[in-house]
């Protein structure tokens, strides 16, 4: 039998997702995005070809005539190379009105060994949290067989909650790091994964040197690699866990790594006041929190900071002018009371911004349910204000879900929305399937091709808004990743 270090002998244990070669897929129904910020396009009537390799090959709107013949027959006139009829799959999902395709979610903050203890923050804030709870779990990660089964549990479920593509921190272990970009890879979900980096201020039983620190995140970018040499499923992600665990050396070290390779990077930003007046005390070269990252060369537009709640007008515009990326998780900043990012503020300002469930900070592994939270966080910052704009809107908080995710983790010419040429990772939802939670109306129904153009679309807006702040993973039909169905909770 193998030895228990051999990560490849627990990931080949798990059953990957069907891997046979993709067909040519035309999907029909009704397709809804966000392209931009605070806009929801909806596309009723909607043919949206699938290539064999997974990328969206066109999108044809106004169809009126669904049957077989005629989509077959449609797609043979748009596809871009020639197809026989038997080679070309349908799925048409126009029965139900109350059925629509929506690009798949982006998580780009979660760490996936907290995942036990979703739910278990008690009354502390983040740095106890930090001793209490999630150091001693992180440490068990030595242990390949515990890894194997809390990592295909987050990966199983983040997908069941229609994720399709999520940025992992994972723990200082390089087997069990190499284990969580495995089992996605098997599992089918687009990742970035990252060998958390901490050689300061942590437990003597989780803690590493600096030299171990930089080996481990090599021998990690070396294994992701061979794993998925083009990239376009799993990728190596640079993961300083934050400022405060890591000496200036490490820090600097991967400034230079992540500048050479062009590689993405992860870590944590002032997150809490106390957080905040340790680690500036800690770094006293440094002006501020964002500048110990800046100096360092940590910052660029494939970096991804979390949560941002505290920033200086200063720190806002170096984060602006190196194009990093913010990871806004509104669920953990209620959760262990951090505070309230000030979202608005930061689009204004041109930064990007995404969500991040922050598991076990936050306690859902659904960006759904993040969502609302970043839609409810905008409106206590209203109250305080008095200054309306600052409230998100419901297309606001899925456009963070979807494009802000691909832009922050610079993904965007990939995935994110509906669009020609990019890949299709998407969600079917139905409201109306039979263990729904989401309870609709037949006089909500929008009666696409019945009713006037104006009331469907308003009919639908709403729909969206009930699936906003009732749906769950109960409403998700099907996921797909690069074209490929991940989930399929109808067969
Ligand atoms: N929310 C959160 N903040 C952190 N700061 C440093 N580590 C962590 C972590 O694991 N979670
Ligand atoms: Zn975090």
């Amino acid at each position: 039998m193998p030895t228990k270090t051999n990560a490849a002998y627990f990931a080949d244990k798990i059953s990957p997702v069907c891997h046979s070669a993709l067909q040519y897929t035309a999907y029909y129904g009704t397709f809804a995005h966000t392209p931009s910020l605070g806009s929801m396009e909806v596309l009723p009537h909607t043919v949206v070809g699938v290539d064999q390799d997974g990328n969206i090959d066109f999108m044809v709107s106004g169809v009126k005539d669904a049957s077989p013949e005629a989509l077959v027959e449609l797609t043979q006139q748009h596809a871009l190379s020639a197809l026989a009829s038997k080679d070309i799959v349908l799925v048409d999902a126009s029965k139900d009105n109350n059925q629509f395709f929506f690009p798949g979610f982006i998580d780009t903050h979660i760490h996936a060994p907290q995942f036990p203890n979703n739910g278990i923050f008690g009354n502390t804030t983040l740095l106890e949290w930090l001793e209490i709870y999630t150091f001693p779990l992180e440490s068990s990660f030595t242990d390949l067989e515990l890894a194997t089964e809390i990592y295909t549990k987050v990966i199983s479920r983040t997908l069941g909650y229609g994720t399709t593509t999520a940025s992992y921190y994972a723990t200082i272990h390089t087997d069990a790091t190499n284990l969580l970009a495995d089992l996605a890879l098997k599992l089918g979900q687009r990742s970035f994964v990252g060998k958390v980096c901490m050689d300061q201020n942590s437990p003597a039983h989780y803690i590493e040197t600096e030299e171990e620190s930089k080996a481990s995140t090599l021998e990690v970018i070396d294994h992701i690699r061979s794993r998925n040499p083009s990239g376009d499923l799993i990728n190596a992600v640079l993961t300083p866990r934050f400022a405060g665990s890591c000496t200036d050396s490490l820090l600097s070290w991967l400034g230079n790594l992540r500048k050479k390779g062009n590689y993405h990077c992860q870590t944590h930003l002032s997150e809490n006041h106390k957080e905040i007046e340790w680690i500036t005390n800690m770094f006293p070269q440094y002006d501020h929190y964002t500048d110990i990252y800046y100096q360092n060369n940590l910052l660029s537009s494939k970096t991804v900071l979390a949560h941002c709640i505290h920033l200086s007008d200063e720190e806002m515009h170096i984060l602006r002018n190196t194009g990093s990326g913010i990871s806004h998780c509104p669920t953990s900043n209620s959760s262990i009371t951090s505070g309230e990012a000030r979202i608005r503020w930061l689009l204004n300002n041109h930064i990007n911004v995404s969500l991040g469930t922050d598991c076990s900070g936050g306690f859902t592994p659904s960006i759904l349910e993040v969502a609302r939270h970043a839609l409810l966080v905008s409106r206590h910052l209203v109250m305080k204000s008095k200054e309306d704009a600052e409230k998100l809107s419901s297309s606001d908080v899925l456009y963070l879900a979807t494009v802000g995710g691909a832009k922050v983790l610079d993904i965007d010419d990939k995935v994110g929305c509906f669009r020609k040429g990019l890949k299709f990772d998407a969600q079917l939802i139905s409201l109306d399937c039979k263990d729904s939670n989401v309870d609709t109306f037949a006089f909500q129904n929008p009666q696409w091709g019945v009713l006037p153009a104006e009331a469907s679309h308003k009919r639908f807006a709403d729909l969206i808004d009930k699936w906003l702040f009732t749906g769950d993973n109960r409403n998700i039909q099907k996921v797909f990743v690069n074209g490929r169905t991940v989930v399929d909770r109808t067969a």
